[in-house]
């Protein structure tokens, strides 16, 4: 049956496998104790651990011993050898081949990248440890996404922390997520955004909905991929209006909230792009929003001054 689904098909049923793995290993090291923390920000704070390192290895190494040319782009430039490898597949979405529409079917891996956010919510995980608050945990993912000529098309967000065993959301476009059923709608309207990456115009956009009544509260949490499992269970929105997070932080997530019918773009709703060669950073910040609110009204209540200070690069990084 593996051998005999289309190439997309294929490559979301290791993933699946690939994140849960890798997961492990991040609980593994946790476990051990050891995290050996190394800041990747001179000048500021951008924390890396022993986890994120030995995840990014097993996943690459995972999805390149099955897919030799596969185009993949990680977030950590130094990783930890770990003699995992996972070379198995999930059932459930080879059963979702059917549903695939031609074009998605016929999908080639030279037009594919994958962007691969082995342990989004570093520093949560290092706050966590630091003050003994293992509830923090939760904010936990690992982030597959699956971009095809650009375009954000599947993700995994793979949460380990999330009750006993973790559990693993996934999408293909048009065909549904899996792993949650997203909340249809909410009579309040929380807005959730960063915890640890605040700044000035973050606040005033955020100013800007509470002011045009599309924030009745404000969250902050850690991990994009956290916050899209927010607006999934129920928050209305994910508001980051700064430039800080990157590639690899939102594809997965776009894919699988588009999938349940929400939208993720930049602060001015213009669609991120996933190239092989796209600049790194989501320099026009993140908005995702909730199926059941209209994205366009939180684009228009973002002010024009803020949406100016974070114009779309697409340049080469
Ligand atoms: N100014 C910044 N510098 C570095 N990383 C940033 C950043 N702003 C956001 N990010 C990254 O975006 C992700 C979500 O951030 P936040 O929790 O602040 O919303 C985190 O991913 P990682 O934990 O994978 O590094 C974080 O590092
Ligand atoms: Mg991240
Ligand atoms: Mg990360
Ligand atoms: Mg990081």
């Amino acid at each position: 049956m593996f051998n005999r689904a289309s190439f997309l098909t294929r490559l979301v049923a290791s993933s699946v496998k690939v994140s849960e793995t890798a997961g492990g290993i991040i609980k593994n090291v946790m476990t051990a104790g050891d995290l050996k923390i190394v800041n990747k920000c001179d000048g500021g704070y951008d924390p890396q651990t022993e986890a994120d390192r030995r995840a990014q290895y097993c996943i690459v190494q995972s999805l390149q011993n099955r897919y030799k040319d596969l185009k993949i782009i990680g977030e950590e430039d130094e990783t930890t050898a770990c003699p995992e490898v996972e070379l198995g597949f999930s059932e459930d979405v080879l059963n979702l081949e059917s549903s695939l529409n031609s074009e998605l079917r016929n999908i080639k891996e030279e037009d594919v990248v994958v962007w691969v956010d082995p342990l989004d919510g570093t520093s949560e995980v290092a706050l966590a440890v630091k003050n003994k608050n293992l509830a923090l945990l939760e904010q936990v993912t690992v982030l597959i996404g699956i971009a095809h000529k650009g375009r954000a098309v599947a993700g995994i967000i793979h949460q380990p922390y999330f009750s006993e065993n973790g559990r693993t959301v996934w999408a293909i476009n048009g065909c549904g997520v899996h792993g949650i059923t997203p909340a249809q709608s909410n009579a309040k309207k929380v807005v959730v955004t960063t915890r640890s990456h605040l700044s000035e115009s973050v606040s005033s956009a955020l100013e800007a909905l509470k002011n045009k009544d599309l924030a009745d509260s404000i969250e902050k949490v850690g991990g994009a991929g956290y916050k899209v499992l927010k607006v999934l269970e129920g928050s209305a929105a994910y508001v980051f209006a700064s430039a800080g997070c990157k590639k690899w932080d939102t594809c997965a997530p776009e894919a699988v909230l588009e999938a349940a019918g929400g939208n993720l773009t930049d602060i001015s709703g213009r669609k991120i792009r996933y190239d092989s060669n796209i600049q790194l950073n989501n320099t026009g910040g993140v908005l995702a929003t909730a199926s059941w609110v209209k994205h366009l009204d939180y684009v228009n209540s973002i002010p024009d001054d803020i949406k100016n200070q974070l114009p779309e690069v697409a340049s080469k990084k």
